[in-house]
């Protein structure tokens, strides 16, 4: 039984990327300033004390994969000598840092294009598209129109939008169009009709991605981010491995964000879950019921989410112990046939300035489907996972990216690697 499992661990870069400098991310390092940020004692909080300890993840070869990137092992971690795993580290071809490329340059989509951006700190929004979801969707107004941190803005803002019934609507980084809402005081359903107004208004600006991001609570101290956040991307530019799959008649699972990141193209089944722990849960139990030929691919948000774009490093690294510790029912799990992917799709330094997305390379920690333990070397771009994903699950090659699976028949061009930037 051939199976493909992948699992993205948000934001986890290890290391800038050689463009960072262009997004002013020159340095940037999320596992290493963790790692180092642990040895200080910064991270003994809430429970978690002493050196960042991932053994399951060294022995895959994360903190290798870390060394090769950056030339320098992480502080303070314990590195078996040699790892049972292969690891390597790949950096992106895409024109952006965020979440859609990142994820669809590892199916073997690389986003060559730019994504439109908005770009001003204050005043964002052109003045046209804020007045025509007003007045298509029926409010009073809009809040925010800014550029902000997800959670900052609703305890500073939250309390006048639920007096006001104006929506807060604010950008990052990212090429992303925002809506804030109080699930009860605005209600879940509107806030999500809203988004569809947004996203059909957005059209000709050429933005990535419209997010509902629901609250509750019933004043700023209380104010709290629901799991009923809801992403409405546009399509990716291609067909990515999971939607051959998919048409060759694969099968798909989707686990947690992972459908509304890839547009729902290619999907078999979804599978919601929120926290990292049900994710596992949810990606072990889809192990027990796929058939033949199956990909069943997980997001772990709350690196990023609740932890990277919070720059809560302390967070951060208890996060990534939790995570760890759970990898061993996973690896039980795994049959001959498997091909285990762990990985990331951009980095978020908890340590760097602002809140956004860092341009890091990202691990790319392999385990079967014949793949001997060591280096797999500098990766030119995310897509070698898509590649080794169609070799893998004998689909024709995708039009990007270099198979890292010791079969590698379908090597292709890196031709394309240098156009459209
Ligand atoms: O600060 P919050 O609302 O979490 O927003 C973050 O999440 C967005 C989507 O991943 C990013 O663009 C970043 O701005
Ligand atoms: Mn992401
Ligand atoms: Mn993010």
């Amino acid at each position: 039984m051939t199976r493909a499992i992948v699992l993205v661990l948000d934001s986890f870069g290890i290391g800038a990327a050689p463009d960072a400098a262009r997004f002013n991310d020159a340095g940037a390092d999320t596992l290493g300033h963790i790692a180092a940020a642990c040895t200080r004692g910064q991270c003994d909080a809430r429970g978690r004390t002493g050196q960042l300890a991932l053994p399951n993840l060294a022995r895959l070869g994360l903190f290798h994969a870390h060394h090769a990137s950056t030339g320098a092992w992480a502080e303070g971690v314990a590195v078996p000598e040699s790892a049972i795993g292969a690891w390597g580290h790949a950096r992106e071809l895409s024109s952006g840092k965020d979440t859609p490329s990142g994820h669809w340059e590892i199916a073997g989509v690389p986003v060559r294009s730019h994504w439109g951006y908005f770009l001003e700190e204050e005043n964002s929004f052109p003045a046209e598209l804020l007045e025509a979801l007003v007045r298509e969707a029926g409010l009073p107004g809009v809040l925010g129109d800014c550029h902000a941190s997800g959670t900052e803005i609703i305890a500073r803002l939250g309390e006048a939008h639920m007096a006001s019934d104006k929506p807060i609507v604010y950008t990052s980084a990212d090429s992303v169009f925002q809506i804030a809402a109080h699930e009860e005081a605005f209600g879940l359903e509107r806030l999500y009709a809203l988004c569809e107004v947004a996203r059909r208004l957005l059209e000709p600006y050429n933005i990535g991605r419209v997010i509902a991001r629901p609250f509750t609570g019933a004043d700023a101290a209380s104010f709290a981010r629901t799991a009923n956040r809801r992403d409405y991307s546009v399509e990716p530019p291609a067909p990515t491995v999971l939607q051959k799959l998919n048409e060759d008649g694969g099968t798909v699972v989707a686990i947690g964000k992972i459908a509304d990141i890839y547009a729902h193209c290619g999907i078999t089944r979804t599978v919601k879950a929120s926290g990292h722990d049900a994710l596992m849960d949810a990606t072990l139990e889809a192990l027990d019921d796929t058939v033949d030929r199956s990909l069943v691919m997980t997001n772990f948000v709350d690196f990023d989410m609740v932890h990277g774009h919070r720059r809560d490093v302390a967070g951060y690294a208890a996060a990534l112990e939790a995570f760890d510790a759970r990898l061993p029912e996973l690896l039980a799990k795994l049959g001959n046939d498997d091909l285990l992917v762990l990985t990331a799709d951009h980095g978020c330094d908890p340590t760097w300035a602002g809140t956004d997305h860092t341009r890091e390379h990202i691990p790319v920690l392999a385990l079967g489907a014949g793949l001997a333990p060591g280096s797999l070397g500098a990766r030119e771009t995310f897509a070698d996972i898509g590649q080794s994903l169609a070799t893998h699950l004998d689909l024709t090659p995708m039009d990007d990216g270099t198979s890292f699976l010791p079969s590698a028949s379908s090597s292709t061009t890196l031709s394309n690697a240098t156009g459209g930037h």
